[in-house]
């Protein structure tokens, strides 16, 4: 049977993902329509369900470098397929039932293509064109065949596999869905999502080849950074500085911005992707470190570090896109940081900044509603990576299916 059949057309599909701010699940129950040119989403519900405490703070360890035994790794994966699972329960409540699942599951480790932590080519990484290339590596806990077990509902896992297989970063992701329902035909755009992590898909006036100039790349810290400080000042009271209001009472350290962005990730052309192993924990010591120097009181340091997620964002604007957009539109936690919108905005000038509510995709789903996209394409056969955005050499089906 064609997979169109299997599941109906238009077809209910639910997306799920847990991002690198680890704050919970975010689920998004779609209708979806279309294919690419003609793809049309209804968000019939949205809801972000937040993990039970124990099994965050152990994600936060782990994504901090923690050894731990496989035993434990198997354990977080089958408590987070649980989560998972549970969160695709709840969202179909008061809803007639899905039929798909696409589920990114939670990162806890991420390796750039390219960044082989082995060294000295030993298990012959480092040799070019050798089985053991320099691949990316990258994990997303909660496996797919328990979500699709528990849920009973065919759930497509493992999205970034295969684009890394084949040489990809394997993210970012969601800007091939980015491309197809926010492109404007007169306007060149940059979707900025702002979550633990920043990444920016520039999508061009949609004519001519359009899709070959789409640049997408992580721009670097989004929230990661300001939360762990927010933990650390407060010492343990907040998780975040709602609304950017800490940050906005006190004054931002522009030489120490400056130096901060010297450092070479910064610098490095797109196509790349980073994760907390760069911009978690120990950056952000050195970060605490260096403010020590200038003295900065603590509403100086998350002024300083939001500073350093909207030049960081604008600066890499300025050195990579082919031009400036016409317009930027946020997503993620950070476009509800309003500090951070306003400096962003000032350092973009006359270029506007809007989040993309304001052009009918939500804002704090669009993630989850573009996982259930890439498993509905995945169904139908159509390549979900953008080359130009992973560095892959190809378009690949992305994702494993597993029947429910
Ligand atoms: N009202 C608010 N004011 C300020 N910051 C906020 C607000 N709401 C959310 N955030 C920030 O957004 C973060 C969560 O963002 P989001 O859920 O988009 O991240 P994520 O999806 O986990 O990350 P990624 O996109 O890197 O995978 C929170 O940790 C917080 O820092
Ligand atoms: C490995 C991983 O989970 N990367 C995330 C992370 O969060 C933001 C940025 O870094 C992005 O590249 C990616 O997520 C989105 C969903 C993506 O693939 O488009």
């Amino acid at each position: 049977m064609h997979p169109t059949e299997e599941i109906g057309f238009p077809t209910r599909v639910i997306g799920l993902i847990s991002g690198t701010s680890v704050d919970g699940i975010d689920a998004a129950l779609v209708e979806i329509s279309g294919k690419e040119l003609d793809l049309k989403i209804e968000l019939l519900a949205g809801e972000t369900y937040p993990y039970p405490v124990q099994l965050r703070e152990r994600i936060l360890e782990l994504c901090a470098g923690v050894a731990i035994s496989m035993a434990e790794l198997a354990e977080i994966d089958d408590a987070i397929a649980f989560a998972f699972a549970q969160a695709a329960q709840n969202i179909q409540n008061g809803h007639q039932a899905a039929n798909l699942i696409g589920s990114h599951g939670q990162t806890v480790y991420h390796r750039p293509v390219g960044k082989s932590g082995m060294g000295n080519g030993e298990w012959g990484i480092g040799k070019k064109n050798t089985p053991y290339s320099p691949l990316g590596y990258s994990l997303q806990l909660g496996r797919g065949a328990l979500i699709a077990h528990l849920t009973g509902i065919t759930t497509v896992s493992n999205f970034r596999a295969a684009d890394i297989a084949i040489g990809g970063h394997g993210a970012p992701l969601v800007p091939r869905v980015d491309a197809y329902l926010l492109s404007h035909p007169q306007e060149g755009r940059c979707i900025q999502n702002i979550g633990g992590i920043g990444n920016v898909a520039y999508i061009p006036p949609r004519h001519g080849d359009w899709l070959s100039k789409i640049r997408a790349w992580d721009t670097g810290p989004g929230n990661s950074l300001l939360d762990l400080a927010v933990q650390h000042l407060s010492a343990g009271a907040k998780t975040y500085d709602e609304n950017g209001s800490w940050a906005a009472s006190g004054t931002p350290c522009y030489p120490l911005v400056d130096q901060w962005l010297r450092q070479d990730y910064f610098h490095l052309p797109p196509p790349k992707s980073t994760g907390r192993e760069l911009f978690g924990v120990t950056y952000l010591e050195q970060c605490l470190k260096d403010a020590q120097v200038y003295q900065l009181n603590s509403a100086d340091i998350l002024a300083t570090l939001t500073e350093l997620t909207a030049a960081s964002i604008t600066h890499s604007y300025q050195t990579f896109l082919p031009e400036m957009p016409q317009g930027v539109l946020l997503c993620g936690g950070g476009s509800r940081n309003l500090y951070l919108k306003q400096r962003l905005q000032l350092l973009l000038a006359s270029i506007p900044v809007l989040t993309t509510d304001e052009v009918g995709l939500s804002a704090d789903f669009k993630e989850a509603i573009a996982f259930g996209v890439l498993a509905y394409w995945r169904h139908l056969g159509i390549p979900g990576n953008l080359p130009t955005a992973t560095g892959a050499p190809g378009e690949v089906l992305l994702g494993e299916i597993h029947q429910g």
